[in-house]
């Protein structure tokens, strides 16, 4: 808890800080459709590549910590966790779902 509880205000400064937030692991298929789908907008200009941070868990040190975070400050365990302009997105399915809705480009902006 100890850990958590140092790491919780660092988070949050990153997710404030930077207009996208992805907590993801290297392995992970979804991670994977997160990042292509991120990336195709930084490459139609839609979304600038120095406002995306990415957060690794798999490969940071204390990624578990980081993730036990995650988990206090959003209620979501799972990776990718993303967030836009500091709202909590949720995972892939909800990334994908806003750019099937045609709601994802406005958010980026
Ligand atoms: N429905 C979720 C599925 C995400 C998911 O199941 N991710 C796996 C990794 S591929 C996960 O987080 N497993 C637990 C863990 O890695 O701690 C989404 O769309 O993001």
């Amino acid at each position: 808890m100890v850990a958590i509880n140092k790491i919780i205000p660092q988070l949050k400064q990153l997710i404030n800080n930077n207009k996208v937030f992805i907590a993801h692991k290297s392995y992970c298929p979804y991670c994977h459709s997160t990042l292509s789908l991120i990336g195709s907008k930084i490459e139609q200009q839609i979304l600038k590549k120095e406002d995306v941070y990415y957060l690794e868990l798999d490969t940071i040190e204390d990624g578990s910590d980081w993730q036990d975070a995650l988990l206090e400050i959003s209620g979501q365990r799972t990776v990718p966790n993303v967030y836009i302009n500091a709202k909590h997105i949720g995972g892939n399915s909800d990334l994908q779902a806003l750019e099937s809705k045609g709601k994802l480009d406005e958010l980026l902006k």
